[in-house]
């Protein structure tokens, strides 16, 4: 159970859910930390009083600084204030809510001190997994997903005493706002289109890489490494209801699933909480409103980047890192409306066959890969 916390990336979907629940479970909150939304951050910082906030953005922090000037809060600046913040005094969990690869750095530095994390942020795994999990082993840290999926994968395996009595994962997917368009009707379809998820509240970035399925393909590669799994132990199913959050099917077949409303809120508790359950402020399921429930295939001819993903995941080495930030990159470009729909898989692919490959890469290729590959999205765009 946590006993204090430190929240990277608070003025987000997640960060605000967690602030929510910090607040029911009445946790001190010792840091916070936000890339350019310092208007909420204050608000957040004269709230829960931390003892350090963060900015990543200099000139925001300079800013913050000011406003905050009457409270003794300290307020640092850059990704290196971000990562102070992740290593806070005091605080035992880390929940690490900052979207995309920025997350990378912080939260490798709160494992390194033996912290619990609380991860939100794929994009670490999928970029710097094995990397990761291995300073994770070394400090002896550890490490509870958020993420739906994969919150709900830990909680079927809880009881499970041995990995090897593990059939399958079968990895649940929305299918998204576009499921069962064509090629012909994507090619149409706007950032607006693509930001209104058929069941969760999330981020821009998470909410298009819903739409493109690549979050599916990245929370495939964050299964792997979370887990311990080879590619083929992990089957994704098309949800539409996302009742199930994910399910674990047994070498005897039993299979076990979490079921929840759509509520983050639950999976950001469970991961403060554990290994207890305390009452909740999420939604609780109401049956009667979800009468059936589908399964069926993913479409990876139609949606590219959740081959892309698969293929990357196979890869592994920098494979990610790079599938991760020419994305990131791409999705930037969609929402700003410089590219269409369409053109993100094409970008991503472009950087998977252009950037050059390193098999069992260090931090410093890690993070090269990353740059290599937002440069090759940005020269193709
Ligand atoms: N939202 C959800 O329901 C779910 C999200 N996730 C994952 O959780 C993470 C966060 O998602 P979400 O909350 O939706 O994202 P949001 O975009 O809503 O929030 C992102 C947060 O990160 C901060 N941030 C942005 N860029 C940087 C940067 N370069 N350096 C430091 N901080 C930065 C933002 O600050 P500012 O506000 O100032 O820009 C904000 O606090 C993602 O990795 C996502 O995939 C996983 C499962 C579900
Ligand atoms: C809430 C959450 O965990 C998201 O990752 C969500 O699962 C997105 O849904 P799909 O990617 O399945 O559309
Ligand atoms: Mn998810």
């Amino acid at each position: 159970m946590t006993k204090a916390l430190a929240l990277l990336g608070s003025t987000g979907s997640i960060g605000r859910q967690a602030l929510e629940i910090a607040e029911y479970l009445r946790l001190p909150v010792l840091s916070l930390s936000a890339h350019r939304n310092i208007g909420l951050l204050e608000e957040q910082a004269r709230r829960f009083h931390p003892a350090l906030v963060a900015v990543s953005d200099e000139a925001a922090a300079g800013d913050l600084k000011i406003r905050l000037a009457d409270t003794g809060i300290r307020v640092v600046s850059g990704p290196e204030g971000v990562i102070e913040a992740a290593c806070v005094p005091g605080a035992d969990t880390v929940l690490t809510a900052v979207v995309g690869f920025a997350g990378l750095r912080p939260t490798l530095a709160a494992v390194k001190e033996g912290r619990r994390i609380a991860l939100a942020n794929k994009e670490t795994l999928v970029g710097a997994g094995e990397l990761v999990m291995r300073a994770v082993r070394e400090a002896s840290a550890s490490l509870l997903p958020v993420d739906s999926e994969h919150s709900a994968i830990f909680q079927c395996l809880e009881s499970c005493r041995d990995r090897g009595e593990v059939k399958r994962i079968l990895l649940t997917a929305s299918g998204g706002p576009f499921f069962g368009y064509s090629r012909d009707a994507l090619s149409r379809v706007t950032p607006a289109d693509a930001l209104r998820h058929p069941n969760w509240h999330m981020g821009p970035k998470i909410t298009v890489d819903s739409a493109t399925l690549m979050n599916k393909g990245l929370e495939f590669i964050e299964a792997m490494h979370l887990f311990s799994l080879p590619p083929e132990k992990i089957t994704i199913l098309v949800h539409r209801e996302s009742v199930i959050h994910s399910m674990v099917e047994f070498v005897d077949g039993a299979v076990l699933a979490q079921l929840g409303a759509p509520d983050m809120r639950l999976p950001i508790q469970y991961a403060l909480t554990w290994p207890h359950r305390l009452p909740s402020p999420a939604n609780p399921l109401d049956f009667s409103a979800c009468p059936s429930l589908s399964f069926g295939k993913p479409d990876a001819e139609t949606f590219r980047c959740l081959a892309l993903a698969m293929e990357a995941a196979k890869r592994g080495g920098t494979a990610g890192a790079v599938l991760s930030g020419a994305n990131e990159e791409a999705v930037e470009l969609f929402l700003a409306g410089r590219i269409p729909f369409l053109r993100i898989e094409e970008l991503v692919e472009t950087a998977l066959r252009s950037v050059g490959h390193v098999s069992a890469p260090s931090l410093e290729e890690i993070l090269e890969a990353d740059r290599e590959a937002r440069l090759c999205v940005r020269k193709s765009q």
